[in-house]
């Protein structure tokens, strides 16, 4: 073929500039759960959580996302059972969502979009001695996914929201010392389960996703406060931090798992 035809921009992410499909990407996420495809599993286990809040270090806008990044140097915020065969320490939790209440989140079930979704992303201590590592390894991540959806104001997520303006540039940073984000898991124990990778670079295939069946409620000035973010640092032309979440990508050979009938 053509050099042109090999390589063209058009297969590179607006925001990523990476390419939307990794060569040789058998377990990409995000992926459409179909509910009637997925497939009961009687040896799932109940997902156990267990944070510390004072393992809480901050806010930070990274340019993709905002993260609220926990101390991973203890056991001491940790996630066991479900489908992992280790506990998972707890690394940072983030959100994708849209520039409307359309569409917003990753993954959607039986095609619907959601407004937004949560990322709670866990390594695998016990096996690897960095999260570094563990992003190149295919039992080393641990990612709970939960979808928001429009509805009543989520008290927990308030103080969140009223920190963001704090971060409204890229690679600024809060402190934010003290935060639950078991408050912000649905007290509903369904979810699926299936393997899968990151969605935003390095995109590795390291992470069994845990997608939970129940969405959470938040209002429409919660996802305002999330639009209102910048991708831009200050002084560079503004651009609304809105749309950021991957196409979703192939199931190929894979099956999702739910942990209820
Ligand atoms: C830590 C990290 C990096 C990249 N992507 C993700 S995500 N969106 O798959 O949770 N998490
Ligand atoms: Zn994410």
């Amino acid at each position: 073929p053509e050099s042109s035809e090999v390589f063209s921009w058009k297969f590179l992410h607006p925001l990523w500039q990476s390419p939307l499909t990794i060569p040789g990407g058998t377990r990409q996420s995000p992926i459409n759960i179909q509910w009637r495809d997925s497939v009961y599993d009687p040896f799932l286990k109940p997902l156990k959580i267990s944070y510390d809040p004072t393992t809480c270090l901050h806010i930070w806008n990274n340019g993709y996302s905002f993260l609220v990044e926990f101390d991973d140097s203890t056991d001491r915020s940790i996630i066991d059972g479900g489908p992992l065969e280790n506990q998972y320490r707890l690394k940072q939790f983030h959100f994708h969502w849209g520039a409307m209440n359309d569409w917003g989140s990753e993954h959607t079930v039986d095609c619907k979009f959601y407004p937004a979704e949560l990322h709670l992303v866990h390594w695998n201590a016990v096996l690897y001695p960095t999260f570094e590592e563990a992003v190149m390894e295919g039992n080393g991540l641990a990612v709970i996914g939960v979808f928001l959806k429009l509805g009543a104001c989520h008290e927990g997520l308030q103080t969140l929201v009223d920190a963001l303006p704090a971060v409204k540039h890229k690679d600024t940073v809060i402190e934010f010392d003290v935060f639950d984000p078991s408050c912000l898991i649905p007290s509903c124990p369904d979810y699926w389960t299936y393997a899968g990778s990151l969605t935003t670079p390095p995109l590795t295939e390291s992470v069994t996703w845990i997608i939970k069946k129940q969405p959470i409620e938040v209002d429409e000035n919660q996802l305002e406060a999330f639009r209102m973010l910048l991708f831009t640092s200050d002084g560079e032309e503004e651009k609304r931090m809105v749309d950021n979440f991957r196409p979703l990508q192939p199931l190929m050979n894979r099956t999702v798992r739910s942990s209820f009938q």
